[in-house]
């Protein structure tokens, strides 16, 4: 069953009283999920990919990949494998593409068609299907595609693709990984160089996977910005990739050791790219009791081993600039400045508000019901905590988003009375394995009885 038919999996999160402890791994990082079957498909020979996260979102683009004739498949071993044809391989889907919740899988996708003479048609669950795309859709139209959409560039939505791309130099008018990526995987089939210039950095994995697979790209500091260069149609080979830990779903486990006494904690193999750490960054001028152990890089990406202990917490200001280095890590940071002691400001968050839901709003909303002090403005959130434990005992409404959901959970987790969320099926999007990780260590998630 599809997660728009599945029925609501309502969850309960209460005292867990004897504190989060253990040593524990969490699943594969979903943006360099999503890219590693994507080029897979289209390098020459086989590519492997070990730690593959298989969870909603990218299973999602492995399907999608298999009608656009790029499969990649389980090994009984649990490894994947891709066996691309090259670039110019990709052959026209006859099905639409139901990306469900994925916003990453959507963008990336229709920048990978848009350099094919080929019709694809994208949609997806009611979150996908409002969500902007035609900050993907302008620059492809540059490149020659035509994209056909709803109101607002909204799925459902057709790319008619081109066989005679043209390369660009485009600026990013948002700071966003899935623009830059979409524009950079349509240049893959594009003879010439397509330039992307981000005016604030962004995470790099494409660039790091697309020169790790041979691809000629040249990155380069301008008075614009972050440049970066992709001469077309290279020739790729197979590799072997090993995905980390995802630090977006890290970030839970983390706040669940920070916020509940008498925690100590271990994560081991977390990917610590420096364009996702912002949120360790915050945590540890929040005072939080954060080690990082045994750095390392592995398959061109740094990870290593975080151990956490609870502390005391104190509010800072997380600046503007931090965003695109945490932007998945908002609802769960605003979840640790209620536990905190004064006031924490989170600015520049104007794409919070368009994520799988609101979660500006959602965020707020949820908060307030669990008592906290918080205020939004239109791109800020600041929440006042005390530094003991808000009341709780609210049920939230997580509207399709998996983060919202997983924070407030762990709100629940040293609340003064339990938390609900109406529907924990979300989760299975980006973290499937979440709730028996968490009560492995020490948590009580349980699903409500109604
Ligand atoms: O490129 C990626 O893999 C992602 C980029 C971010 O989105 P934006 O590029 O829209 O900021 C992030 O929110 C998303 O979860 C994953
Ligand atoms: C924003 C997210 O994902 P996507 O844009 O891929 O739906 C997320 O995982 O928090």
């Amino acid at each position: 069953m599809s997660k728009t038919q599945s029925l609501p999996r309502p969850l309960h999160s209460g005292t867990a009283s004897k504190g989060i402890k253990g040593r524990i791994r969490v699943p594969g990082d979903k943006s360099i999920s999503h890219r590693s079957l994507m080029l897979g498909a289209l390098a020459l020979g086989e590519t492997e990919i070990h730690g593959l996260l298989e969870g909603e979102d990218v299973l999602r683009t492995a399907e999608a990949m298999r009608l656009l004739g790029g499969a990649a498949e389980r090994g009984e071993d649990g490894v994947w494998r891709a066996r691309g044809r090259g670039i110019g391989g990709l052959r026209e889907a006859a099905e639409v593409l139901d990306l469900g919740n994925a916003g990453t899988g959507t963008r990336l996708l229709m920048g990978l068609v848009a350099a094919y003479p080929m019709v694809t048609f994208f949609t997806g669950d009611a979150s996908l299907r409002s969500r902007p795309m035609a900050r993907v859709s302008d620059p492809l139209k540059l490149m020659g595609a035509q994209v056909i959409a709803r109101q607002g560039g909204r799925p459902p939505l057709a790319v008619i693709g081109t066989k005679d791309p043209l390369p660009i130099t485009y600026k990013l008018p948002v700071a966003s990984a899935q623009v830059k990526s979409a524009i950079l995987l349509a240049g893959l089939n594009t003879p010439g160089v397509t330039t992307v210039i981000e005016p604030e950095p962004t995470r790099d994995h494409t660039e790091l996977m697309l020169k790790g697979f041979g691809a000629k790209l040249v990155v380069e500091q301008t008075k614009e910005g972050r440049a970066v260069s992709l001469t077309g149609q290279p020739e790729i080979t197979g590799r072997k990739i090993v995905v980390p830990g995802d630090p977006s779903s890290a970030a839970f486990p983390i706040a669940a050791a920070l916020v509940v006494q008498g925690s100590e904690l271990t994560i081991e193999n977390v990917g610590l790219n420096p364009h996702r750490i912002g949120l360790i960054e915050t945590l540890l001028e929040m005072g939080a009791d954060i080690r990082i152990e045994n750095e390392r890089i592995e398959a061109g990406e740094r990870v290593g081993d975080l151990r956490v202990k609870h502390g005391a917490l104190r509010g800072v200001t997380v600046p503007p600039e931090r965003a695109p280095s945490m932007i998945d890590e908002y609802p769960i940071l605003s979840v640790i400045a209620a536990y905190a002691e004064g006031e924490t400001r989170m600015l520049g968050l104007g794409e919070l508000r368009v994520k799988e839901s609101d979660r500006l709003g959602a965020m707020a909303r949820g908060l307030k019901a669990c008592g906290v002090d918080v205020s939004e403005g239109p791109d800020w959130l600041s929440v006042k905590g005390t530094g003991k434990p808000p009341a709780g005992g609210a049920e939230i409404a997580v509207n399709l988003d998996h983060r919202p959901a997983m924070s407030f959970l762990v709100l629940g987790l040293a609340a003064r009375k339990p938390v609900t969320i109406d529907d924990g099926s979300p989760i299975d999007t980006s973290f499937p394995t979440f709730v028996d990780l968490m009560n492995g260590i020490g948590t009580g998630i349980r699903l409500q009885n109604r």
